[in-house]
């Protein structure tokens, strides 16, 4: 079955001075990186970006919002009304370490669920999240009354809550760093010496 992996980058990157999606890890930027990790377990990519014009090198399908200035929640609107594809996994352009296992999970629970979202260390990440395309048409509900949060939006859809315990039973290995956002240049620089720090084998960086 075809599935599609969505990437965020239509965001302003302003705390990080510059946009996150382009800072290097090795020879490759970020949204590359995120790119080739998601393509182990997808069929088809695409990008959400405002700013087309930074993403041509990446050869990928692009979209950009339909409902401008609003946030993640168009974000994915945008990218979920463009997917061909009934699954969808959202990945934002600023999760070096995403698991493409873990993706793979996510998106298993379309099955019984609109949307699957993982909540770990009480966290809920919407931006590392499973969602089925037609969820697309209840975004554009929330965004017409500018109902902008994401957590909001869950209470309207069947929605999996994917907890610590359902990665356990699971067998999946879960780490901190698969949920790891960069927000400022100091993340960024954890971000190089988690990198660095990978082993060999189960990750390559370079
Ligand atoms: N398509 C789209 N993506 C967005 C939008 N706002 C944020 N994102 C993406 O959502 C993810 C998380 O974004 P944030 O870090 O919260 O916002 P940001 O605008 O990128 O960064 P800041 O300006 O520092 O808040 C990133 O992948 C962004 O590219 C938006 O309006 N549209």
């Amino acid at each position: 079955m075809r599935t599609t992996g969505i990437i965020m980058a239509g965001g302003k990157s302003s705390r990080m001075g510059k946009n996150k999606a382009l800072l290097k890890i090795g020879e490759k930027t970020v949204i590359e990186h995120i790119a080739a990790e998601l393509e182990k377990t997808v069929t088809d990519l695409m990008i959400v970006t405002n700013t087309i014009e930074d993403y041509h090198f990446l050869n990928l399908p692009m979209v950009e919002d339909e409902w401008k200035g609003m946030g993640p929640l168009a974000g994915i609107h945008a990218g979920l009304k463009a997917s061909k594809t009934d699954k969808n996994l959202v990945v934002a352009c600023d999760m070096p370490f995403v698991s493409s296992k873990l993706g793979e999970i996510l998106l298993g629970f379309l099955d019984d669920f609109d949307a699957a979202v993982p909540n770990i260390s009480e966290q809920l990440h919407p931006l590392f999240a499973a969602y089925r395309k037609n969820v697309h048409e209840e975004i554009s509900h929330s965004l017409q009354k500018q109902e902008l949060r994401i957590r909001q939006f869950f209470q309207k859809i069947n929605t999996k809550i994917v907890l610590e315990e359902d990665l356990q039973m699971l067998h999946f290995p879960y780490q901190d760093h698969h949920f790891f956002n960069m927000n400022h240049p100091e993340e960024f620089e954890e971000a190089l010496k988690l990198a660095n720090g990978y082993p060999k084998e189960s990750r390559d960086l370079s």
